[in-house]
């Protein structure tokens, strides 16, 4: 049986073109994401995470190498909507209901009415919505509009999700019920993942692989393993395992052991 990949980077690099020379966003990408997976990217500001999702999202197109999506070029995979996104900010149009807003791609591409109204209802219930379809964003908090978003990069059912910072404007316990949430929904929607963020505890509860990155010049510099289970729950953030995992990056991400630095 053959892997099916949801993302296949091989030899990816971004070089920026400015006034002031070249800027080397990112260079030597290999990755791969399997169907179904969620796969965190971490790393230093300007380490390139954003960059590399928005060429797995063919908003902006690498310098060398090649990218696929489901095994066709991104450009092909942007076409036929293999995809949807979710940013820091939720993006929400502020004169559109909830209904309205996760409707919007399913207007774009012609979904018949019942069917919208239907799928809309499904999508509002899959995100805890379903008592605030009738809101304007304005009337909701940060995260129940995050939640709308999701909801929204659902609408046409991708098999990938990327997904830049998005819970990174909340509190700490949004932040937290939010991951719970979407880790409930990757699994329900059988979608893979890819998630950039800042936060090691978060890429560890989230993923099945945390991908660490480092700047100047961007690049992926450890691949760690996070086989935490299927049950992404409470009891897992306060678990040996969990802590253990932590570690695993931080020390990956610092370079150094955490221990041995803090004894020096
Ligand atoms: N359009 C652009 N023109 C020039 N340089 C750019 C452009 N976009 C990104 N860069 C540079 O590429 C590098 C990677 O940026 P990127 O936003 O991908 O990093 P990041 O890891 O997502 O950072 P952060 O964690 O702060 O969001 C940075 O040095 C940035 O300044």
């Amino acid at each position: 049986m053959t892997t099916e990949y949801a993302v296949r980077a091989t030899g990816v690099g971004k070089t920026f073109p400015t006034k002031a020379g070249d800027v080397v966003a990112l260079t030597e990408v290999e990755l791969t994401v399997s169907a179904g997976e969620f796969v965190s990217l971490i790393g230093p500001s300007g380490c390139g995470k954003s960059t590399l999702l928005r060429l797995i999202a063919d908003l902006d197109g690498a310098t060398t190498g090649e990218l696929e999506i489901f095994g066709k070029p991104a450009a092909k995979a942007r076409v036929d909507q293999d995809y949807g996104i979710a940013f820091q900010q939720a993006g929400l149009l502020p004169w559109r209901t909830v209904g309205g807003n996760i409707a919007l791609p399913l207007e774009l591409h012609g979904m018949a009415k019942p069917d919208r109204a239907k799928r809309v209802a499904d999508l509002a219930e899959l995100v805890g919505l379903s008592d605030f379809i009738d809101r304007f964003p304005d009337q909701l908090s940060g995260g129940m509009q995050q939640r709308v978003a999701i909801a929204r990069s659902l609408a046409e059912q991708p098999r990938l999700l990327l997904m830049d910072e998005p819970f990174g404007a909340l509190d700490e316990m949004t932040r937290e019920y939010l991951q719970g949430e979407l880790t409930r929904i990757a699994k329900e929607t059988g979608a893979a993942v890819v998630f950039v963020t800042h936060s090691i505890p978060e890429a560890v509860f989230l993923s099945d692989r945390v991908v660490v990155m480092s700047p100047r010049p961007g690049r992926i510099t450890d691949i760690i393993e996070t086989p935490l289970g299927d049950a992404r729950d409470e009891a897992l953030r306060e678990s040996p395992e969990y802590f253990e995992r932590v570690t695993a990056v931080r020390e990956a991400l610092h370079g150094t052991p955490v221990e041995r630095a803090n004894e020096r």
